[in-house]
């Protein structure tokens, strides 16, 4: 059942004339560098907020290694907690969207006044031609990447930069570019991840959780 979390479509009207950053995420579990990738967001792309987007299940992830929803949404939130600009939404859920694309194309048929980023870190950069409808996602709103250890080059070399190399601007035009646009925002970078964090958890993260 759903519990009464962040619901962000009857508060449409809210976010009109505004830009939303949409962050997507596993957050399976979250760490300080998603808090860090949405203070950054705020900072130095000019949005009005950022939105993590908890993901029912990374289309390209293994589901055995996946918490369940609730418990990501909560590990997520306990980090963010009441920050008045940044929101926890399970609106893929509501929406019954699970790849990006979808999510995206719902959110602008919603709210055609409000002006969307998708956020992602280099490691997805890497991958995102094996994303569903790619490159229409890059067509349809401004994408910001953050740089992570290990991901650098990956990311810079990826097809995707490749293809859109010409549209690379630098972060701060960014929320005014019209898309297709992109920017790599390469400090400050944060080390943590959430594989790490399982592999220190042992067990615990998912036990209980299928
Ligand atoms: N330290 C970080 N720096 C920059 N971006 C990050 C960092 N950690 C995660 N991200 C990005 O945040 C989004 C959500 O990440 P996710 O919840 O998958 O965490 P993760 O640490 O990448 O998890 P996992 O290790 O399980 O793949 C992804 O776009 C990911 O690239
Ligand atoms: O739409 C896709 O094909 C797709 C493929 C891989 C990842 N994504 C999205 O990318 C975001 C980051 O995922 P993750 O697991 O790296 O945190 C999350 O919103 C996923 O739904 C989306």
């Amino acid at each position: 059942m759903l519990r009464n979390r962040n619901i962000i479509l009857p508060e449409a009207a809210k976010w009109r004339g505004r830009t939303v950053a949409l962050y997507g995420g596993s957050f399976n579990p979250a760490h300080k560098g998603h808090r860090r990738v949405a203070r950054e967001c705020l900072k130095r792309l000019g949005v009005d907020a950022v939105w993590f987007l908890v993901s029912p299940g990374n289309p390209l992830k293994d589901a055995n290694h996946m918490a369940e929803f609730d418990r990501r949404f909560d590990s997520i939130k306990a980090l963010v907690g009441d920050h008045p600009r940044m929101l926890v939404s399970d609106i893929e859920v509501r929406l019954g969207t699970r790849f990006s694309a979808d999510t995206i194309a719902a959110l602008q048929k919603l709210m055609p006044h409000t002006r969307f980023i998708w956020v992602m870190g280099a490691d997805n950069l890497a991958t995102f031609d094996r994303w569903a409808n790619w490159q229409e996602i890059a067509r349809s709103l401004p994408i910001a990447v953050f740089d992570r250890p290990g991901y650098s080059i990956a990311g810079q070399n990826a097809k995707f930069a490749h293809v859109f190399g010409r549209f690379r601007v630098s972060p701060e035009k960014l929320g005014k570019s019209r898309s297709p646009a992109w920017a790599f925002l390469t400090i400050p970078r944060h080390p943590a991840s959430a594989t790490k964090l399982r592999q220190q958890m042992g067990e615990t993260w998912l036990a209980g959780t299928k």
